[in-house]
């Protein structure tokens, strides 16, 4: 498991090196903090939304993030004009369904990208992605219920492999599939959780990964996991002190990140899908503690 410690590091150095263009549409919530968020990281973030300039924008980006977390009927439309652009020109293009199940619209326009454009990776808490898949889990505007099951594996494989898309689901313990390969990613802190646009910035984060690596699984396993270092990190210096220093210690972290910050700090699970599919899945050991 040390080999694929060294190639998640290996695509930080990249995302660092290459300072990846990413072309965010998202809410006005997080617009802010996503944008912070991706220059710590090392990353360049645009925000652009005008239909007569998305798809020139798209096309030149190395990301394009999709997120519905303050949509209009009209951004939906300048977003499929986006995503048609980013799948022309090769680039890779993420959704993030915020609220997903809580609205019809919201469900309906998620669902909508994902027939319109092809969606290289779908990022949400479970709600949101059970929503999308037709099954009912409880969701409180943008956050995900309390009920529902630890393990969401099996939900991911599930809509992986119907939405025809790398899904990340997010939450006490993050789990990134394609369908076929499977990882969970346990780290970070529930401290994120009193961050809005925590889960946002992290879709942004992931379309940075997205940007540099080809593997869209070896990319999300790497933005997950050096995410939930710099959250476990700013949690150490700051969980005494409340949401706000940690909001800011997490900045700091995300910028100070370098390949041997997850040590210690996060541990990756390889899950057999095949076990997933005829029973609650089973993790494989720790890959990186
Ligand atoms: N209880 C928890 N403990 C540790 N980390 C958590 C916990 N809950 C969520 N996280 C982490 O928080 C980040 C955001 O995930 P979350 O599932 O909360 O996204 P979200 O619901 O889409 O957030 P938002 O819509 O507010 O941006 C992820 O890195 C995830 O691992
Ligand atoms: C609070 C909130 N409402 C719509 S988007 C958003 C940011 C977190 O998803
Ligand atoms: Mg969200």
């Amino acid at each position: 498991m040390c080999n694929l410690e060294n190639e998640i590091s290996a695509i930080l150095t990249k995302v660092q090196k290459v300072k990846p263009l990413v072309h965010n549409m998202t809410n006005v919530v997080v617009t802010n903090f996503t944008a912070n968020g991706l220059y710590a990281l090392g990353a360049s973030p645009v925000m652009a939304y005008a239909p007569e300039e998305v798809g020139d924008m798209a096309k030149i980006a190395g990301a394009l993030v999709l997120n519905l977390g303050t949509l209009s009927s009209e951004q939906v439309e300048a977003m499929i004009i986006a995503g048609l652009s980013a799948n022309a020109h090769g680039v890779p293009v993420l959704l993030d369904p915020v609220g997903a199940g809580a609205t019809k619209f919201r469900t309906e326009s998620a669902l909508r990208i994902l027939r319109e454009v092809k969606v290289s990776m779908l990022r949400g808490n479970a709600a949101e992605i059970a929503h999308l898949v037709g099954e009912a889990r409880e969701i409180k505007g943008v956050d995900a219920g309390a009920s529902g099951p630890d393990e969401n594996t099996e939900l991911a494989v599930r809509a992986a492999q119907e939405l025809n898309t790398v899904v990340a689901i997010t939450g006490v313990e993050d789990v990134i599939t394609d369908g076929i390969t499977c990882r969970t990613i346990r780290g970070g802190d529930a401290l994120l959780t009193q961050v809005t646009g925590a889960g946002c910035l992290l879709t942004s984060v992931l379309g940075a990964f997205a940007a540099v690596e080809k593997d869209l699984v070896l990319a999300g396993t790497a933005g997950l996991a050096f995410y939930g270092a710099a959250a476990s990190r700013a949690a150490e210096r700051t969980a005494t002190l409340g949401p706000g220093s940690f909001q800011v210690a997490f900045l700091d972290e995300l910028a100070k990140l370098h390949p041997h910050s997850l040590k210690g700090q996060v541990a990756v699970s390889e899950v057999p899908v095949a076990l997933i599919s005829t029973s609650t899945s089973s993790s494989a050991g720790d890959a990186l503690r």
